[in-house]
Formats: structure tokens, sequence, C-alpha cells
């Protein structure tokens, strides 16, 4: 046997050693995987206690059919939907489910430049007609992101501007804006994060609610985010809760599940929101990593109902 040929053979062995070690290796994980996710699961669970308004964010469970998704809500108990074109609004509406939250202009091309403010403005009106007409209180806005030639102190002066614009036709409608804060950190995937934003800084984006000066300028406490950003979540909600409109969830790190893999602790934090005499609600906006995502959904729900 030639030199190069047991090399070449060692080679062929030892690769085909180190693939069958890989494979056996992801089998063994994802056989623990489904034994963890077993333990967590409780297939009939339904929302028993109610005290915290549960919603679901659409996006996150793309490709299901906003309708499909409203119909496991009302299985489960979750009460609101967002997040889904205003076109289903009617449907969703009618199996029951209420609107917690209305788009408007997305975090990319937010008033920070006044060459969007046009844009924003109108996106913002008809987002709080469509608000009014779906008996919803919550319309959400962004900063967006920092631009170059423009300074951190006339970008939140360009933000302050567009609000102060809109913030009557709010008052006048009884619908809050919900400023929305973001994690800059995660750039791995594209809702994971979102590097750029300005209003990173929960505190900060707190400070520029209050300049709005209006009761309907609120902020929309993203659990997940100001965890990545800010961390210390259950004293920011005290501290904030004179201003929180709207909540979103998620696992950190990850934007997972609400499960035991990730670190932010989920019971103590809706019992916080609870002691905080929150009245609004809660949305599920985490990304599903499990096969079945409405079972993640279902857990979510079942973590949450404390
Ligand atoms: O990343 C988020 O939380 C968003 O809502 C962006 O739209």
């Amino acid at each position: 046997m030639s030199a190069s040929f047991s090399r070449r053979d060692l080679l062929r062995t030892t690769t085909g050693a180190l693939a069958l070690g890989s494979a056996a290796g992801w089998h063994a994980s994802a056989q623990a995987d489904e034994k963890r996710r077993e333990k967590l699961v409780e297939p009939d669970f339904k929302v028993k206690h109610g005290r915290i308004r549960q919603s679901v964010m659409g996006w996150c469970f793309n490709p299901l059919p906003a309708v499909e998704l409203a119909k496991h809500c009302r299985e489960i108990g979750i009460v609101g939907i967002e997040g889904i074109g205003a076109d289903h609004y009617p449907a969703v509406r009618k199996l029951g489910l209420k609107i917690s939250l209305v788009g408007s202009h997305g975090f990319a091309k937010g008033p920070f430049n006044r060459d969007n403010h046009e844009f924003c403005l109108a996106k913002l009106r008809t987002g709080i007609d469509l608000a009014v007409e779906n008996e919803c209180e919550n319309v959400i806005t962004f900063t967006g992101m920092r631009e170059q030639g423009i300074s951190d102190e006339q970008g939140a002066k360009n933000c302050l501007d567009l609000w102060k614009q809109v913030i009557g036709y709010a008052e006048e409608k009884k619908v809050n804006l919900c400023l929305e804060h973001l994690n800059s950190r995660d750039g791995s995937h594209p809702m994971k994060g979102h590097p750029g934003y300005f209003g990173d800084d929960v505190d900060f984006c707190v400070d520029l609610i209050k300049q709005v000066d209006s009761p309907r300028m609120k902020l929309l406490f993203d659990i997940y985010h100001v965890q990545i950003m800010n961390g210390d979540v259950i004293r920011r909600l005290r501290q904030y809760k004179d201003v929180i409109s709207h909540i979103h969830t998620a696992g950190n790190p990850g934007r997972c599940e609400l499960d035991d893999k990730q670190e932010i602790n989920y019971p103590a934090v809706m019992q916080a929101i609870i002691d905080i005499d929150f009245r609004g609600f809660v949305a599920q906006e985490f990304i599903p990593t499990w096969p079945d995502k409405i079972e993640a959904l279902r857990h979510a729900a079942k973590v949450c109902d404390v």
C-alpha cells in the first residue's frame, strides 16, 4: 500500500467518522431539546388568571395567516392581536380579539430626518384613524435611524417637532402614540436588533416623551430590547409606569421563546407589571424556534399568566 493511498484512506475514514459523530451529536441535542420542551409545555393550557392582558405580534408567526393565528389565540385565551394587515382587522375582531396596537411609519424611516416628516405624519394620522375605527388605544411610532450629517441633538429636535405636530390629533382622538425603544446591539438578524436605531436608550426615550408633554405620548416598553440595552427591567417598569402604554416580550438572547434557555425571569416581570397596575396589553413578540410555533405561543402564554 502506498503512503499516499493510506493517507487518503485515513482522511476518508476520519471525515466519515467525524460526519457520523456530528450527525449523532446533532441528533442527541435535538432529542434533548424535545425532552426539554415536553417538560415545559402543557398541551391543553388555556389562560386562567388573565391578570395580564395578552396579545400576539403577527409578523413573528408568518407565514401563518392572521385569521388562523387569531383562532389559536382565542383557543389559548390570548385576547389581542397586532402586527397584521389592517384588511384582517374585521375578521379577527369578529373572532372576539382586540386590536392591541396599530402600525404607522416603521422603524427605519423615522422623524430623526426631517425629510421623512411628511411621510411619518401621513402614516401616523392614518394610523390614528384606523385605531379609532377599530377601538384600539395605541399607535406605534419610532425615532428612525441615525444618519450621517444629522447630529443626535438635531435628530432629537426633529423627532420632537414631528411628534408635537401630530400629538394634538392623537389627543383629540383619544389615542396614544407609543414610542418604541429598540436594541441596536444585535446585528445578527434583521428583526433581532436594529443597529443604527436612534432611540436605543430607554431612559433617553422617556426623556423625549416627557418633552412632548402630552398624556397621549407614551412608551412601548419592549422587555427584550430593554434587557439588552439598559437592563434592570423591573426597576425601569416601576420607574416608567406612568408613561408605559404597551409592552412586548421575547427571550434573550435570540428573541426566542420565553423558555429556560433565555435569561429574563418572565413570571417575576409579569408580577411586576401587575403590581404597577398596568392595564394595557402585553404582546408576545418572540421569533419561534420550536418546530411547533403554536406550542411555543401556548407556552409563552402560560409563562405570562401569573
Ligand atoms: O424589533 C421590534 O421590536 C420592532 O417592533 C420593530 O418593528
